[in-house]
């Protein structure tokens, strides 16, 4: 204002002792808590606990209301409109809040947040208040806050489509570790690792580890492996981002979406083997030293995948235990794979994947908790003939539970598991049968045969892309010289 009545510098000092003299005269002070601080993606969680903390104590008074409408959740909760104010009310002292915002003069030019504006709740007290409410009240509303928001909290699943953001749906997997069938003692194991895991805040600060924990979920289809994330997550209440590989397009993006994450959350990436050719790209480098050069259509096919998707492994690796994970903690990361075979050892190696979980065939353990689970029995005369066919039979958790499941009103428990060993008596011949096939055709066209046959394609040089991933494992083992940066970068980090 008063450089506008007056030349500019003078209008500055005026301004400064104007100020000064308010200063005097007014007793109060403020305080602001702003919802993104500086350059920072994830909203402040002092911001947040805030909001839930007004919305619970002193919405009343407040005329104007937002409400914040979860997806498909029948609950809402109220937070103030934008330049609203309430007052709360501590050991007898009067506090005032106020939510306003700032609206930026030039757009920023990457806008994180919902729009650019800058929004933050502004707390004014007496001055003679100061101490007790920066050290007991302030801490006090954070601390209730952080308890209501913990206790309503839905756990989100989040998706990365075409770009480095995260979208959001409510997460409502009904699996918990109740409905999950495993070996009774795996599950406990499990559980356990998980309680420990949360726990040890103090005890990951005091061996300098950063707090997470990577596991490996691997097995046959139908194991239970995404229905064990699904676990985790309802356990811990714990939002699940879904890392989807392929549409990431280089490593600053995979950074990007990693540092998006929040913390209390599972960061999980399926099928790993499948969902980028990790290893195979660093096989293709190694491929590429030898004889393929001869053949251009083979080369330029490389090079295009190459540039389609510049993400490497030894990005992901630095993503996931380099400086970027020190920035969240608190964080599960999940590989699942069909193929554990087939990943590259510096990817699971313990540290970063530090528990293997197999998620194997159903077995009579397993069997009993899906009995349980979907017919509401313990035991059964049916169930040592059950026991003695998975023993004999190869029947993934998914079928069990599929032949356990009423096909109709009239279908009871007995009828159920009269399907069940049915159909595992039918896996069991086909199973049986096969076995014969193949050993009668022992000798003309196996299936070892086969891969011998491919092997031999491969190291003449004019295979194809699986073959010559072939070749190139092979060649990874027989210690080639001529090694990606990849390894390099991996070996630096252990
Ligand atoms: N261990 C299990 N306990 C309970 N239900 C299971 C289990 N395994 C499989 N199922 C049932 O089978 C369905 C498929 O299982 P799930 O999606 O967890 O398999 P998966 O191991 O992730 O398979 P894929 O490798 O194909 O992703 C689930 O919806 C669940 O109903
Ligand atoms: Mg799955």
């Amino acid at each position: 204002i008063f450089q506008q009545w007056f030349p500019e510098e003078l209008g500055n000092h005026i301004e400064k002792y104007v100020r000064r003299l308010l200063g005097i005269l007014n007793p109060y002070i403020t305080i602001s808590f702003y919802e993104y601080n500086g350059d920072e993606y994830e909203r402040s969680e002092a911001y947040i606990a805030i909001e839930r903390y007004l919305s619970n104590n002193s919405s009343n008074g407040v005329k104007r209301l937002k409400a914040n409408v979860v997806r498909n959740s029948k609950s809402i909760f109220l937070s103030m409109e934008d330049y609203e104010e309430v007052t709360d009310e501590f050991e007898g002292i009067i506090i005032t809040w106020a939510s306003s915002k700032i609206i930026p003069q030039q757009r920023a030019l990457i806008a994180y947040n919902d729009g650019d504006e800058k929004r933050y709740y502004k707390l004014t007290c007496h001055r003679k208040d100061k101490d007790i409410i920066t050290k007991v009240y302030v801490p006090h509303v954070l601390h209730e806050g952080d308890a209501i928001s913990q206790k309503n909290r839905q756990p989100k699943l989040y998706t990365n489509g075409k770009s480095t953001r995260w979208g959001h749906i409510l997460f409502e997997h009904p699996s918990t570790f109740d409905t999950l069938a495993m070996h009774p003692e795996k599950k406990k194991e499990i559980l356990n690792d998980l309680m420990t895991f949360i726990e040890s805040k103090d005890y990951y600060k005091k061996v300098g580890k950063s707090w997470k924990r990577g596991y490996l979920l691997y097995g046959p289809p139908g194991t239970g492996k995404s229905s064990m994330i699904a676990a985790m997550a309802n356990l811990l209440n714990y939002d699940i981002y879904d890392l989807e590989l392929t549409s990431v397009t280089d490593n600053t993006d995979l950074r990007k979406l990693l540092i998006g994450t929040s913390s209390k959350s599972i960061i999980v990436i399926e099928d790993i083997d499948c969902s980028l050719d990790l290893t195979g790209q660093r096989k293709e480098k190694k491929g590429g030293n030898k004889g393929e050069e001869k053949n251009p259509v083979h080369k330029k096919e490389k090079e295009k995948k190459k540039k389609g998707s510049k993400l490497t492994l030894s990005g992901l690796l630095n993503s996931i235990d380099g400086l970027w994970s020190a920035c969240g903690s608190e964080r599960l990361i999940v590989f699942t794979t069909n193929h554990v075979e087939r990943l590259d050892p510096a990817l699971i190696r313990r540290g970063r994947m530090d528990k293997h979980i197999e998620l194997s065939y159903c077995c009579f353990e397993t069997f009993k908790v899906l009995a349980k689970n979907y017919l509401d029995i313990e035991s059964h005369e049916l169930f040592p003939s059950i026991s003695r066919l998975l023993e004999e039979t190869n029947m993934t958790p998914a079928d069990v539970a599929e032949n356990l499941m009423p096909k109709s009103a009239e279908e009871n428990a007995e009828s159920c598991l009269k399907d069940l060993i049915k159909a595992l008596e039918n896996a069991k011949e086909e199973a049986t049968l096969k076995a014969a096939e193949v050993y009668s055709s022992d000798g003309v066209l196996s299936d070892s045969g086969d891969e011998e046959s491919q092997d031999a394609d491969a190291e003449s040089g004019e295979s194809g892309d699986e073959e010559s991933q072939d070749t190139d494992r092979e060649s990874g083992n027989s210690g080639d010289s001529g090694d990606s940066g990849a390894e390099d970068s991996s070996d630096g980090d252990s």
